[in-house]
């Protein structure tokens, strides 16, 4: 067994890619079965096979995009992702098979950026773009990826691969879509890049035949290398003319051994038995069963470690934060949204909740006729903004509030003047009397709202009326409560007051999550992530970038979002406006990292969208940021408490209008738990996209 494994290190370290038993399944779809592959230092591997048999599984698990669920990976003398090893990273130049390009992007920033990552010098990057852009054949580098064929934008992909001069290419059918020319061109370049021994390259294609020009190539079928030789070796041994029929005899070949077993059991690797599959990765050198030897703890150790670099690299992170501004300035329109959209919904929840209503009719029955009646007088003082009154009949007012026309009916008797006068002069009257001398409202209280505005404006309109009749003596009639100055808040306080601060607070954060989880599962979708994975980005950078890079957007936001509502709408803030920009910020952020939860967890966008906006609404309802915590039924309103904005809702409300700081336990609260909720979410996306990778 040790012999085995020192056989298999040393052969490994002269070789560039060892592939031994690997084993590689999509659920419950077995793509790679007990493959074995040998890459020589130095050469150029022609990877051939039916579309669907496994080859861009095989190169993924190879740069370390995928995990293999048994076998032995070696890439240049070390598993792919070791620490400390630059697969991935400088040394692996990568094209996938899915262009995998940003497309706001001109050849040049594409260029710029992999540069970036690679650590090339400006002027290393200038010298391989002009010769790249030349030998490739490319339009002017100012051209944006968008607006390029097909084939010229696989170019640009391959040039992407072949900028920092790695020591191992793995090329994913880089020659599709590409003219003959060019294509013989690529074959010479790759011939000639493997001539010094230093570069190896492992290239996929359908065009058989070109793969000629290959030192070494691998036949693959479902999963399984069916051969691997030179060319002329495979050609010879099967007196083949050409490789493509070398090829066919080949699968003609497997495919008779397979209908042999079938008589026996299941063919293809997909369906086969467990135990079968178990003796086909029988004995993998550095895979699971490995692990269990006693033989090898230290190797054990290395080997199995996947950690990547821990320490985030500030070269890669300002690439991506670069990438992220280049993006935006390439998408004004998007930018624009991005800055507008939260002041847009401020303002029209400033401007539409909370408000008094407007144009209400009322339905007004005055059975006096004098012009110095009280009634005339009462009614004058009703707000004529909010309270439309219509003068009409007894019968005619009722049916119109059943017929929904008005929203209330006021009556007043033939003789309120006189029974009021009586009622308001003298101490005991009678109940008729009372009666009598009363307004006698009837309301229509389907809409809470009007209902409450129309009892609190007669109430206004009757003090107002009592204090111009009775003058100093208005108080013999006034409400025995009295309404002091209130500690906090004004007596003019409206409902847009208590929602502000928490929409402020939910726009932040669902424009964040929004625009982080749209972002990072498109990006992982179009292969982009994967790219700048094997770039050697590391999760973690990319989290960053997108933190930083969100959090100017954020700012801008916020700027915009505190301009409108302190200056325009006039909300209140007693309190420290670093305090107010602090909570909302770290609401931004907690934002950006359940929008990473969410993009580490889903693939597509239209899950992705379908899950923050199925948190949208229970959330912001139970909140406590458009209606009170306190009117939460009990056990609901444990779990409202555990949300990221309940606390911070009120601890922004306590600065704003209490003008507290974070001394006060319901401030400090806020912060807390929003800072408890932005770690947890970064950890779970954390682990999430580590158990994903
Ligand atoms: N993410 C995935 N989830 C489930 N199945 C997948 C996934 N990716 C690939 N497969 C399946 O794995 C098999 C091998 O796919 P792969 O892309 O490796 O083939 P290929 O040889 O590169 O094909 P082609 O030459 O057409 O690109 C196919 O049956 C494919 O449907």
């Amino acid at each position: 067994m040790k012999a085995d494994l020192e056989a298999s290190l040393s052969a490994s370290c002269s070789s560039a890619i060892q592939c031994r038993d690997v084993c590689r399944s999509y659920g419950k779809l077995r793509v790679l079965s007990s493959l074995n592959l040998t890459v020589p230092q130095g050469q150029i591997y022609g990877l051939l096979g039916p579309s669907g048999c496994g080859k861009t599984t095989l190169l993924k698990c190879i740069v370390g995009t995928l995990k293999i669920s048994r076998g032995y990976i070696s890439v240049l003398g070390k598993p792919p992702a070791f620490p400390g090893h630059e697969v991935p990273g400088r040394m692996v130049g990568y094209m996938p098979q899915d262009i995998a390009l940003y497309n706001e992007f001109t050849i040049s920033d594409t260029l710029w950026f992999f540069g970036r990552i690679h650590g090339l010098s400006s002027k290393e990057t200038q010298e391989r773009m002009k010769f790249l852009i030349e030998f490739l054949d490319l339009p002017q580098k100012n051209s944006l990826v968008r607006n390029l064929s097909g084939g010229q934008r696989r170019r640009v992909s391959l040039g992407a691969a072949l900028l920092q001069n790695p020591r191992l290419l793995i090329l994913d059918e880089p020659t599709v879509g590409v003219d003959p020319v060019l294509r013989a061109k690529i074959w010479q370049h790759l011939v000639e890049i493997v001539k010094g021994g230093q570069v190896s390259v492992i290239i996929t294609t359908h065009y058989i035949e070109e793969a000629r020009q290959a030192n070494m190539v691998g036949l693959m079928r479902n999963g399984r290398l069916l051969a691997e030789a030179k060319p002329e070796a495979i050609m010879k041994q099967h007196n083949a003319a050409t490789l493509e029929s070398a090829f066919l005899q080949l699968c003609e070949d497997s495919d008779q051994v397979g209908s042999q077993d079938s008589s026996q059991g299941p063919v293809r690797s997909n369906s086969r038995s467990p135990d079968s599959l178990k003796d086909e990765c029988r004995e993998p050198i550095l895979g699971k069963e490995m692990s269990t030897s006693s033989d090898i703890p230290k190797l054990k150790a290395d080997w199995k470690v996947r950690a990547r670099h821990v320490i985030p690299k500030w070269r890669n992170i300002a690439a991506l934060t670069i990438k992220t501004m280049v993006r935006m300035r390439r998408n004004p329109g998007s930018l624009c949204f991005q800055f507008l959209l939260p002041v847009i919904q401020i303002c029209l929840m400033c401007l539409c909740i909370g408000g008094d209503p407007k144009g209400i009719k009322v339905a007004v029955v005055n059975n006096e006729t004098s012009s110095s009646a009280y009634s005339r007088s009462l009614l004058s003082f009703l707000d004529n903004t909010s309270i439309d009154q219509v003068n009409l009949s007894h019968s005619a007012a009722f049916e119109g509030i059943r017929n929904g026309e008005y929203w209330g009916v006021i009556e007043f008797g033939e003789n309120f003047t006189s029974y009021l006068t009586r009622r308001m002069l003298q101490p005991r009257v009678s109940r008729d009397i009372v009666e009598g001398g009363s307004v006698h409202v009837w309301l229509d209280l389907t809409n809470r709202q009007i209902g409450i505005m129309l009892q609190k404006k007669l109430h206004e309109a009757f003090q107002a009326f009592v204090e111009s009749k009775m003058g100093s003596q208005a108080y013999l009639v006034s409400v025995p409560v009295k309404f002091e100055e209130p500690i906090y808040g004004s007596q003019n306080t409206t409902f847009t007051t208590f929602v502000t601060p928490g929409a402020v607070l939910s726009i932040t954060f669902y424009l964040a999550v929004g625009l982080t989880a749209l972002s990072f599962v498109l990006e992982r979708k179009e292969g982009l992530l994967d790219r700048c994975w094997v770039a050697g980005v590391s999760s973690l950078e990319t989290m960053l970038a997108h933190l930083f890079s969100q959090l100017l957007v954020i700012s801008v936001q916020i700027t915009l979002l505190l301009l409108f509502i302190l200056l325009v709408f006039k909300i209140p803030n007693e309190g420290s406006l670093v305090l107010v920009i602090c909570l909302i910020v770290l609401q931004g952020v907690t934002g950006i990292s359940f929008g990473l939860v969410i993009s580490s967890a889903i693939d597509d966008e239209q899950s992705a969208n379908q899950a923050a906006l199925g948190i949208f609404y229970p959330n912001l309802i139970i909140s406590g940021v458009i209606w009170p915590v306190e009117c939460i039924p009990y056990p609901l309103r444990y779990l409202s408490l555990a949300l990221p904005q309940t606390y911070a809702s009120e601890a922004l409300r306590c600065i704003m209008y209490r003008g507290w700081g974070l001394s006060r336990m319901m401030v400090w609260r806020g912060f807390a738990v929003t800072l408890g909720w932005n770690t947890f979410f970064l950890m779970l996306a954390t682990i999430i996209l580590k158990l994903r990778t």
